[in-house]
């Protein structure tokens, strides 16, 4: 089987929003790449927390089943966290349906997710060898599905500012132009994580780097955060561009002209972004708001939707491995 939903861009393309249906309720959710957890407002969650969202009511579903005693609570990138308990219900997306799939209720959420009112929960599409569940870890939608899939894969055709797909099951090949070009993945953290040791900065041959952090694709993360030493040389060549601390990174006139910025997709590729792409905000007094910022030394580089929207990429569970194509 196979089958494919709409991905629908939030403010910047900050983040890309989902229908998943859950015991027979339709909730809204952010498809992540970088975490392992399936998790949904719920109808326990305070009213303050969950105004303005849908919330999943396991009372109202006539398949839910709770897990007893088992709890969750997961921290992100960015310093939002969410905590609550377990259950296992029939999650359907894109008419593929996981019967029991492990459904993680929110009964806390932290402000950045109280305020995103568009979104009503996470579908963890990293390894289930993060997911937060205790006692016993949980698989995600993707690793339940994949056996009764035509092909062990999902793919994430992210758009800028327009409407995209995540299809499961299929590598549709009207979505993308040229080859797939892959690179192995080690999943040993969890995360589609590959080597990533060479970059461009305004085109040319790419610059060998050995000490590059390995990069995770990352759907759920909005910006390529990138080892600092690349992007103090990035920002170097955008005239006027500083960083400013009370806007968390680089900023510049909105009117400078930005350098192409490639990198490395395993051994084989250098994935190029366009300067004009590259813009993740206007901060509406004339200056804008990176794409490209540092990882403040976190050891990793983590290749988010400002990469993604301007590629097709294949994840591909059978083989462990991701592959990116032009479209
Ligand atoms: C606050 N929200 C909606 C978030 C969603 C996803 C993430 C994230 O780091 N995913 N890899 C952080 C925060």
């Amino acid at each position: 089987e196979s089958g494919k939903v709409t991905a629908s861009p939030e403010k910047n393309d900050s983040e890309y929003l989902s229908p998943v249906t859950i015991g027979g309720q339709a909730l809204t959710l952010d498809f992540d790449t970088g975490s392992a957890d399936l998790w949904v407002f719920s109808s326990s969650l305070p009213a303050a927390d969950s105004s303005g969202h849908t919330t999943f009511d396991p009372s109202k579903s006539s398949t839910w089943q709770a897990y007893q005693g088992a709890t969750w609570q997961i921290s992100y990138g960015d310093g939002s966290a969410a905590d609550g308990t377990v259950g296992f219900d029939a999650v359907t997306i894109g008419g593929v349906t996981v019967s029991k799939q492990a459904v993680e209720l929110a009964t806390g959420v932290s402000g950045s997710f109280v305020q995103d009112t568009q979104n009503d929960g996470l579908v963890g599409l990293g390894f289930s060898t993060i997911n937060t569940v205790q006692p016993q870890p949980q698989k995600t939608f993707f690793e339940n599905v994949m056996p009764s899939l035509a092909l062990p894969v999902f793919t994430a055709n992210l758009d800028k500012d327009a409407s995209g797909t995540y299809t499961f099951g299929a590598i549709d090949s009207t979505q993308y132009t040229g080859d797939i070009h892959y690179t192995p993945v080690d999943s040993s953290n969890g995360f589609w994580e590959f080597p990533s040791s060479s970059y461009t900065i305004a085109g040319g041959s790419p610059t060998p780097c050995t000490t590059c952090s390995p990069a995770i694709a990352d759907t759920g993360t909005s910006l390529m955060l990138i080892d600092d030493d690349i992007v103090t040389a990035y920002y170097a060549q955008v005239s006027g561009s500083s960083l400013d601390q009370s806007q968390g990174g680089y900023i510049y006139p909105c009117s400078a002209t930005l350098p192409s910025f490639g990198v490395a997709i395993g051994a084989d590729y250098t994935a190029t972004i366009p300067g004009s792409a590259l813009t993740f905000a206007e901060l509406g007094d004339g200056t804008c708001f990176g794409g490209v910022q540092s990882n403040q030394g976190q050891g990793i580089q983590i290749y988010g939707d400002v990469l993604l929207r301007n590629f097709f990429a294949v994840f591909d569970g059978g083989a462990k491995r991701f592959g990116v194509a032009t479209k």
